[in-house]
C-alpha cells in the first residue's frame, strides 16, 4: 500500500485496514499486529486518539465481521477480482465505521475512497467503493433486513459448540456481550485497600472483589499504576487463584504462569510462589509485573508436561494453554484465529499437563485447573476424563460464597463456569472454567 496522503484521519484508517488484513490474511493476533503498528509502524508518531481509533475500527470490524460480510455481498454482487488489493478490507472497515462506530457517513465514505486511491491495485475500484458505501448510507435498513446478526457473528464450529453447551439463548447473549468493548477490570494488591482504590479510581467494587472502570485512556496514567498498587485482570480471571483457599505462608506451584496475573494474586495472598512457564519472553513480562508491584516469586522456564523438580506441592494452580474463546470480547480476533483443530490439539496438551500436575501434587493437596475457553473439551470434559483416569482424585465443589455469592457462576457439579453474558448489565466478564480437585491418596 502506498501511503502518500496525509489527510487527517487517513493514517488511522490505513492502519486499521492493515490490522484487519494481518488478522484475517496472515493469522496474526490483533494485539501483536497493533503493537507493531505503534512501535515500529505507521502509527509510531500518531496521536493517542488516532492509535485508539485505528484499534477501535479494527476491533469493531472483527466483532461484526459476519454481518459486515453479508452486507458486503449484498452491496458487491460480483466477486472482486484477485488484483483488487485491499478493496475488500477498505469496504469492511468503512461498513464498521458507518454502522457500528457512528462515524459521520460522509467522512467514512470519503476516507475509504481516499484509502482506495492511495493503493496501486485498489485505486481501480475507487468508484465502486464510493457507490457501494453511498448506497449503504441510503439503504442501511434494507441491506440489513433479514440478517441474523448474532448468528452471523460466530464461525459455524463455535456456534454449534456454544449452542450445544449452553443453549441458544445463552449463546446469543454471549455473542451480544462480545459486541461491546469490555470494561477495565483491576485486581488490588492489598485486599483491605479495595474500597480505598475504588474511590481513588472512581471504580465500582464488584461482588467478587475486582474493581471495574470504563475502558479507555492510558492505564499507566491511572493513580496507583506506577506504585504497583494494582494490576489489570478480568474479573473472571481473578477468581481461579482464590479457589486454592488460604495460601498464606504456603508453597504454591503456578503452572503456565506467564504473564503472571495469577502469580501476582497468589504472591499478594502471601504464598511462596513458584511460577513456571515454557516461554522466556512471556516470563520476562511476568518479571516486569512482579517488579512493578513489588511482589516476589521463583521463576522456572520449563515444560509443564515434563518438569521433574524432585518434590511435590500442597497447592497447584494450572491455568492451561487453551483456545481462549472466552476472551473474544477483549480479543475479537480469537474467533477467526482459532479452529476446532486447535481446540483438539490444545485439549490433548491440557491432558498431558494435567496428568503431570497430578504427579506434582502431594497427598491431601489441592489442584485448581482452569482455562479461559468456552469449549467443553477444554473444561468439564477434560476434568471428567481426568477423574476417570485418576481414581485417587476428587472434586472439592466450589461454593457460591467463594465467588461473591454469584450462584449462576457455579455448575451443579461445583465447577466455576463464567460466561461473557454473566453480569451483562454491568459489563459482563470473560468466559472462564475452573475445577478444584483434591488428591485423596
Ligand atoms: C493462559 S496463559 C497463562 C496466563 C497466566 N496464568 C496469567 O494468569 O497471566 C497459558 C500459558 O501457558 C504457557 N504454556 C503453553 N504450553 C506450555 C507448556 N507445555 N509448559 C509450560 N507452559 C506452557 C504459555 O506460554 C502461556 O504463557
Amino acid at each position: 500500500m502506498n501511503e502518500t496522503n496525509n489527510e487527517p484521519g487517513l493514517p488511522a484508517r490505513l492502519a486499521a485496514q492493515r490490522l484487519v488484513a494481518s488478522v484475517l490474511g496472515k493469522a496474526r493476533a490483533l494485539d501483536e499486529a497493533f503493537a507493531d503498528e505503534v512501535t515500529k509502524g505507521a502509527l509510531r508518531d500518531a496521536a493517542a486518539a488516532d492509535k485508539g481509533f485505528a484499534r477501535a475500527i479494527a476491533g469493531t470490524t472483527l466483532r461484526h465481521l459476519g454481518e459486515i460480510d453479508l452486507i458486503f455481498s449484498r452491496l458487491i454482487e460480483k466477486p472482486l477480482p484477485k488484483r483488487a488489493g485491499p478493496t475488500q478490507t477498505i469496504l469492511r472497515t468503512a461498513i464498521a465505521e458507518i454502522l457500528f462506530l457512528g462515524v459521520a457517513p460522509h467522512a467514512a465514505v470519503d476516507l475509504a475512497v481516499e484509502a482506495a486511491a492511495s493503493d496501486t491495485d485498489a485505486r481501480h475500484f475507487k468508484s465502486l467503493v464510493n457507490a457501494a458505501l453511498r448506497r449503504l448510507t441510503r439503504e442501511a435498513d434494507t441491506l440489513r433486513n433479514g440478517i441474523d446478526a448474532e448468528r452471523a457473528s460466530l464461525p459455524d464450529w463455535l456456534w454449534k459448540s456454544w449452542v450445544k453447551s449452553y443453549g441458544e439463548e445463552a449463546a446469543r447473549a454471549t455473542i451480544r456481550s462480545q459486541w461491546r468493548e469490555a470494561p477495565l477490570d483491576i485486581t488490588v494488591k492489598v485486599e483491605a485497600d479495595r474500597a480505598l482504590w475504588a474511590e481513588r479510581l472512581g471504580a465500582k467494587l464488584m461482588p467478587t472483589g475486582s474493581l471495574r472502570l470504563e475502558a479507555g485512556g492510558r492505564i499507566e496514567a491511572l493513580p496507583g499504576f506506577e506504585e504497583g498498587a494494582w494490576w489489570v485482570q478480568d474479573l473472571a480471571a481473578a477468581i481461579p487463584a482464590r479457589l486454592l483457599g488460604d495460601v498464606k505462608g504456603r508453597d504454591v506451584l503456578d503452572l503456565c504462569a506467564a504473564p503472571g496475573g495469577k502469580t501476582l494474586e497468589l504472591a499478594s495472598m502471601g504464598a511462596n510462589v513458584t511460577a513456571l512457564d515454557r516461554s522466556p519472553q512471556r516470563l520476562d513480562r511476568l518479571r516486569r509485573n512482579l517488579a512493578r508491584t513489588g511482589l516476589d516469586a521463583g521463576i522456572v522456564v520449563e515444560d509443564a508436561a515434563r518438569w521433574q523438580p524432585g518434590r511435590t506441592w500442597d497447592f497447584i494452580l494450572l491455568d492451561a494453554p487453551c483456545t481462549a474463546t472466552g476472551t473474544a470480547r477483549r480479543h475479537p480476533d480469537v474467533l477467526y484465529l482459532k479452529t476446532h483443530a486447535d481446540r483438539d490439539r490444545l485439549s490433548a496438551l491440557q491432558t498431558r499437563i494435567l496428568d503431570h500436575a497430578a504427579r506434582l501434587l502431594s497427598v491431601g493437596g489441592t489442584l485448581v485447573y482452569c482455562t479461559c475457553s468456552l469449549e467443553r473439551q477444554e473444561g468439564p470434559d477434560q476434568i471428567e476424563r481426568f477423574l476417570y483416569r485418576h481414581a485417587n482424585f476428587a472434586r472439592r465443589p466450589i461454593e457460591a460464597a467463594e465467588v461473591g455469592g454469584l450462584a449462576e457462576l457455579v455448575t451443579p457439579e461445583g465447577d466455576l463456569r463464567t460466561l461473557p453474558c454473566h453480569l451483562a448489565e454491568e459489563g459482563g466478564m470473560d468466559g472462564f472454567y475452573a475445577a478444584r480437585l483434591i488428591r485423596r491418596t
